[in-house]
């Protein structure tokens, strides 16, 4: 493995500039280090795609007690010879991060995708359009660091394509919005443009036609989806493992499955870039902690009665800004736990080593305990 020149893999792949400068004081201290880009993530290790064009796989994850800090697809990570094979050293500071709010048992989340510079949102027109879900996942993009792109899939099933552009365009101000269709190839030549050099993540309820886009900008063909003919026009596939793939044109498409349908965490920030124009007009509002529900001079009240603003769309900033704070307060929750258990065992081994000292049986207290 040898440090990449320009149009190598790896600048293919998104290596530009930036990432030289992060990787430098890496091989100040060690010249034989090397960057690759994480391609998928196994149980404590993962598969990287290095400067030589290969793939290798079996490399083991650094520990960390942070889970957000494990490796994760779409990583820029250092690599560095030790003992018979290459090992993962660091990885480079993300760029973005998308974030499965914690399980029950780790409060921090997960990142489920680094390094994403477009969130394609896939949203069938074969289903009825449910303006409340393309919302929230655009505010996940936007809250993960990524530039959302929402791409209307299956238009080839819609006979209103014009009319419902419009719909989404509205529920996602400042966001491009395509409509394509992987079965007449309409539209993906032109996502594929708007793709070019760049890092996109797949996002999409199940059946959205996700993995066929997938196919279609990657040029993979069938052999990611197998296609089955059944009546609800859904249908059964298999993926395979790798879960960073190259676009042909430059830039890579990430698809993995834990990121297909997600949460939201901490998108306060997304929320309010998704409802930039209520967060604009709140700003006019008479009192500062205005809750546009009854109040004076409320600004977003008066768009709403003039007919500027739909309804709708407060609402909808409303519940998912609620999600967010549910969400948020679990997290704290489960963050106050596992610090109460780890005061716990602190407190314990402390006692330990005090009744020790004072020669009684260790973790008694004296309370039965006998001296030596
Ligand atoms: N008519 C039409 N059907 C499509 C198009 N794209 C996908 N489909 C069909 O829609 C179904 C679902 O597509 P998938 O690509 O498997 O959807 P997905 O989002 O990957 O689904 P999950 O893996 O469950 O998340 C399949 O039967 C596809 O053949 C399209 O452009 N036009
Ligand atoms: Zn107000």
């Amino acid at each position: 493995m040898s440090v990449p020149d320009r149009g190598d893999p790896l600048h293919r792949l998104g290596w530009d500039e930036a990432y030289d400068a992060a990787l430098a004081p890496f091989l100040a201290g060690d010249p034989r280090v090397v960057p690759g880009r994480v391609t998928r993530v196994d149980r404590g290790g993962c598969e990287l795609l290095t400067a030589d064009g290969s793939v290798r796989a079996g490399f083991v994850d650094r520990p960390a007690a942070d889970p957000t800090e494990r490796v994760c697809t779409g990583d820029w990570a250092v690599l560095a010879p030790g003992g018979a094979a290459w090992e993962l050293r660091a990885l480079l500071p993300r760029r973005s991060a998308f974030l499965r709010s914690g399980s029950t048992k780790a409060a921090r989340g997960q990142v489920l995708a680094a390094n994403v510079d477009a969130a394609l949102i896939a949203v069938s027109l074969a289903d009825d359009f449910v303006v409340g879900r393309l919302e929230r996942f655009v505010s996940l993009a936007w809250a993960a660091g990524t530039r959302p792109v929402v791409v209307l899939t299956k238009c080839d099933l819609a006979s209103d394509v014009e009319h419902l552009l419009g719909d989404a365009s509205a529920a996602a101000p400042g966001v491009r919005v395509l409509a394509v269709s992987a079965r007449t190839g309409a539209g993906v030549a032109e996502l594929s443009a708007a793709l070019r050099g760049g890092s996109a993540a797949l996002l999409g309820l199940s059946g959205a036609g996700k993995s066929t886009l997938a196919n279609a900008l990657t040029g993979l063909g069938g052999q990611r989806v197998q296609e089955t003919r059944d009546s609800d026009g859904r249908g059964r596939h298999t993926t395979t493992a790798r879960e960073l793939l190259p676009l042909p044109g430059g830039g890579a498409l990430i698809d993995t499955p834990g990121l297909r349908g997600v949460g939201l965490w901490d998108a306060a920030e997304g929320v309010g870039a998704t409802f930039a124009e209520i967060e604009e007009l709140a700003g006019r509002c008479r009192f500062g902690d205005c809750g546009h529900r009854t109040e004076p001079g409320c600004a977003v009240l008066g768009a709403i009665e003039a007919g500027v603003l739909a309804s709708r769309r407060l609402d909808s900033y409303r519940k998912l800004l609620r999600e967010n704070d549910r969400l948020a307060a679990r997290a704290d929750a489960l963050l106050r736990a596992e610090q109460r258990k780890e005061w716990k065992r602190r407190a314990a081994r402390g006692r330990w080593e005090s009744d020790a000292k004072r020669g009684l049986t260790p973790g008694t207290g004296g309370r039965g305990g006998r001296r030596r």
